[in-house]
């Protein structure tokens, strides 16, 4: 058996290859940033062929640092943006279109428009509050709006795949079309209580079931990579959603166990075990399938919080790279009443609103960019504190720990002022890329790589904890302001267009 372990991490922004050795190490990574397109306001897209070799070089660079050929990787594991969407021809393997990004709003009006029967058959089946987020509409959009391909679907010509579906058949030289059950959850069009594809919901949106990929549990040989394309053969064994493999990379295997990713977007999953909470709110999903049973998840999903410091960075320019926020913001003592809702792309959990906007309140003619770094900062910790508020409340479990993961935990600042406003511990471990680390965990497990979840528990290990320290009278006030600021940010473009706005 191969020495280490590979895991792709391809994430909204940058495909990242990452090798673990037998004590979860990194041994060497690669990572490359593809292309961003932004069609029309609120449209979101990806280059699909860009994405693959962005992954492929990111591969050769982090076989390189660690030293390593491709006879040495024992296993392969795949973690994935979820929801982003791929249709493309069987016979050549060429997209029909480009990747539409989960954050990408085109298919509001379709969501809109059949939420208002099949709402509760949506929720109860596939968990998912109907949104734009998930995958099902936007396939319905790629066959409704590229001429020829709803034809060529229905004589079996194409095939639809979440980006890790679209890797492994690529890596397996077009051989092998799964999906896991986790990245299953997202697309809308699954039924997470009987782990089918589900008959109804293909009707209502008008989706032939043949595109469709086989739905397969998050830790097992799918199939193995094509010598011609990755240098050696290697069972590819493990496929979960980035977050779902954050969850397990981070080592939250009991239920009401808790991790919070800081990355492009905000994602809080609690473990629930094998039982699938009802929310009204929060999201029902698939933590992952593994040995021989599935475990489900709650989850609160932010579209927008670290993309708001890029924002600060690449279209305000008020700062040059992303850590000079924590600084700048720390260089006041309070907000002074400034408030930021970083709702570029409407709100998700749990207010799920497809028409807010971003709105800055409570300026004055002495508001610097101080004011807005620290606004930024605040609202990805109020964000947060929403969506854990929910998630205790649904789960009857009070939450005495937050896991934290992703690109912002590095902002101590940031870490601080969360764990005051949730009045809750905030813990940032050792190794923080656990997203890939959760994905090679899966691919090792499932060929004796790992020996078993205990082992994968006992290298989890703590870097810092973050203790709550701000007092409750304080607490109140900020968080208050915030609900306050969210509240006039909602439906702002549904009254721009009853005002005859096209927007
Ligand atoms: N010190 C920091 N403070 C706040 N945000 C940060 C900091 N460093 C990075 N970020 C944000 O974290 C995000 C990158 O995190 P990452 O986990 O790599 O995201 P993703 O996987 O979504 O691409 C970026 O949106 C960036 O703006
Ligand atoms: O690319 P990330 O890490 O921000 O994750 C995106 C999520 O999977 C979207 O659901």
């Amino acid at each position: 058996m191969g020495r280490c372990v590979l895991a792709l991490d391809e994430g909204t922004t940058s495909a990242r290859a990452i090798i673990f050795d037998r004590e979860s190490n990194i041994c060497g990574v690669g990572q490359y940033e593809f292309t961003q397109y932004y069609p029309k306001p609120g449209w979101v897209e990806h280059d699909p062929e860009e994405i693959w070799l962005a992954q492929m070089r990111a591969i050769r660079t982090a076989l390189e640092r660690a030293g390593a050929s491709p006879e040495d990787i024992a296993a392969i594991g795949i973690t994935n943006q979820r929801e982003t969407t791929v249709l493309w021809e069987k016979s050549t393997g060429r997209p029909v279109y480009h990747a539409i990004v989960w954050q990408c709003r085109r298919t509001t009006d379709i969501v809109e428009e059949i939420k208002k029967d099949h709402y509760n058959l949506i929720k109860e089946r596939t968990g998912l509050v109907p949104d734009s987020y998930f995958s099902g509409p936007k396939i319905k959009w790629v066959l409704d709006n590229v001429p020829g391909v709803r034809e060529k679907a229905e004589r079996g010509e194409i095939l639809f795949g979440t980006i890790d579906t679209y890797l492994i058949w690529k890596l397996s030289g077009g051989k092998v079309h799964v999906i896991d059950y986790s990245n299953a959850s997202r697309t809308m069009l699954f039924n997470i209580h009987t782990l089918k594809w589900d008959e109804e919901i293909l009707e209502i949106l008008n989706i032939p079931k043949a595109i469709l990929p086989e739905p397969r549990p998050s830790s097992e040989v799918y199939g193995y990579t094509d010598k011609g394309v990755f240098g050696a053969t290697v069972p590819i064994s493990g496929d979960a959603g980035d977050q779902q493999a954050a969850l397990f990379g981070q080592a939250c295997f009991k239920p009401g166990m808790v991790k919070n990713t800081y990355g492009t977007g905000n994602f809080m999953l609690m473990n629930t075990g094998e039982k699938p909470y009802r929310s009204e709110n929060l999201l029902t999903t698939i933590a992952w399938g593994i040995n021989g049973k599935v475990e489900y998840a709650l989850e609160g999903s932010v579209f927008i919080t670290g993309a708001a410091v890029q924002w600060l960075r690449d279209a305000l320019k008020i700062i040059e790279v992303a850590p000079e926020v924590e600084p700048l913001a720390a260089s006041l003592v309070s907000n002074e009443g400034v408030y930021f809702v970083p709702a570029f792309v409407g709100l998700g959990a749990p207010y799920w609103d497809q028409f807010a906007r971003g709105l800055l309140i409570g300026i004055t003619r002495g508001t610097r960019r101080a004011h807005l770094a620290r606004a930024v900062l605040e609202s990805i910790a109020y964000l947060t504190n929403d969506v854990l508020i929910e998630m205790e409340k649904d789960s009857g479990i009070k939450v005495t720990e937050l896991r934290v993961d992703g690109g912002a935990v590095n902002n101590n600042f940031l870490m601080q002022f969360q764990a005051d406003i949730l009045g809750t511990k905030v813990v940032r471990p050792v190794i923080q890329e656990t997203t890939a680390l959760g994905a090679a965990y899966l691919a090792g497990l499932a060929v004796g790589f790992w020996k078993d979840l205990e082992e994968i528990e006992r290298m989890w290990k703590v870097d810092r904890i973050f203790e709550p320290k701000m007092d409750e009278v304080t607490r109140k006030r900020l968080y208050g302001g915030w609900k306050e600021a969210v509240k006039r940010s909602l439906g702002w473009t549904k009254s721009l267009r009853d005002l005859g706005w096209e927007i």
